[in-house]
């Protein structure tokens, strides 16, 4: 049997090593986590909609044993995520009688989050994903169309970033962002950082999600993301590492299994992917997988409802493939 050596270990000094674990996964992915990562993030326990379900009712049972669960093994914990258009409770921008709430009643609420949410985990959870996906795809929008643009105005993000810093004033404080490395967004999130900043928001990095697959995007355009990112002197990290077998066109639903191509060009891409990494080790602090092993990945409902993907370095039987073998033995 191959002696197996630890990812985290070997990455030591290059970067933490992450996994974004649920209920599920804590358990049947343990052995994993606790030998190959020293990060973790809760994929969906703590996002708004999970954490007060209910105007003033918090719920943060999940996410104390996640917390408690990364500290028994010496793990960084990422706190994912404060404010975000996404899996947010519709009471958020209601008003008691049901109408649409103004600007005062949203930051207020806001605040209330934020300041309960990261004052709970003080010193606790080393950094947070404050605010997630405001850059619209678009090419001629800015920023997405969202009830709290609409609602509060542009400044909503940096009331985020500044509520954040109030609670915990330690924790690292980053945006977060995919399709992070196409150019066009690339170029609109660094001016909204760039904005930030220029502002004196604490903001201490960008978060790359990193939702990426075989051929997109390409290595020139990872480095150039990267590049200008750590031209404002943060620190970056990816967030949401996969690395799907199907590009993002791609709806076939035929497959039982990756074909032997699809784990070829895979491992060739892992070992790129790292290879540039490794490069970039002085400004990228943390490397997060979207999940531990195939065996579950969101990928298998997104962005086709029951369709199976293979985009982790663990396959479905928990066993590292080829690619996590070509990515631990470089030195
Ligand atoms: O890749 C995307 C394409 C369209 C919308 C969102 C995303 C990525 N969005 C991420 C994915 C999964 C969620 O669990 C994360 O919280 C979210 O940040």
């Amino acid at each position: 049997k191959l002696n197996i050596p630890s990812f985290s270990d070997v990455y030591s000094d290059c970067f933490s090593i992450g996994a974004a674990i649920n209920q599920r996964t804590i358990e049947s992915s343990k052995q994993l986590l606790t030998k190959h990562f020293n990060s973790i993030t809760a994929e969906n326990d703590m996002k708004p909609e999970n954490l007060q379900p209910e105007e003033n009712k918090f719920t943060f049972e999940k996410a104390d044993q996640f917390v408690a669960f990364a500290e028994e093994h010496k793990m960084k914990m990422r706190g994912h995520t404060l404010v975000w258009h996404n899996q947010t409770p519709d009471w958020m921008f209601t008003t008691p009688d049901g109408s649409v709430a103004k600007r005062d009643l949203l930051l207020d609420r806001m605040q209330t989050h934020i300041s309960t949410v990261v004052g709970r985990y003080k010193g606790r959870i080393h950094s947070w994903d404050v605010v997630n996906e405001v850059i619209d795809d678009s090419e001629n929008l800015f920023l997405r169309k969202s009830n709290y643009l609409d609602i509060v105005g542009e400044d909503f993000i940096e009331k985020s970033f500044r509520f954040a810093h109030e609670a915990d004033p330690k924790a690292l404080l980053f945006y977060n962002d995919y399709n992070e490395s196409h150019p066009q967004k690339r170029d609109k999130i660094y001016k909204l950082v760039k904005s930030l900043l220029k502002k004196d928001v604490p903001l201490h990095g960008i978060g790359m999600q990193a939702h990426w697959n075989l051929t997109s995007p390409t290595l020139d355009n990872i480095r150039a993301a990267i590049e200008k990112y750590a031209s404002l002197g943060l620190q970056i990290q990816l967030t949401e590492l996969d690395v799907s077998v199907f590009d993002t066109t791609d709806r076939r639903t035929d497959l039982k299994e990756p074909t032997t191509e699809m784990v070829a060009l895979q491992e060739e891409r892992y070992e790129q992917l790292f290879a540039l990494l490794r490069e970039y080790r002085d400004v990228i602090s943390c490397v997060t997988f979207w999940g531990v092993a195939d065996d579950y990945t969101w990928l298998d409902n997104f962005p086709v409802r029951g369709r199976k993907n293979w985009p982790l370095l663990f396959d479905d039987n928990q066993l590292p493939k080829q690619a996590f073998h070509k990515i631990t033995s470089f030195k």
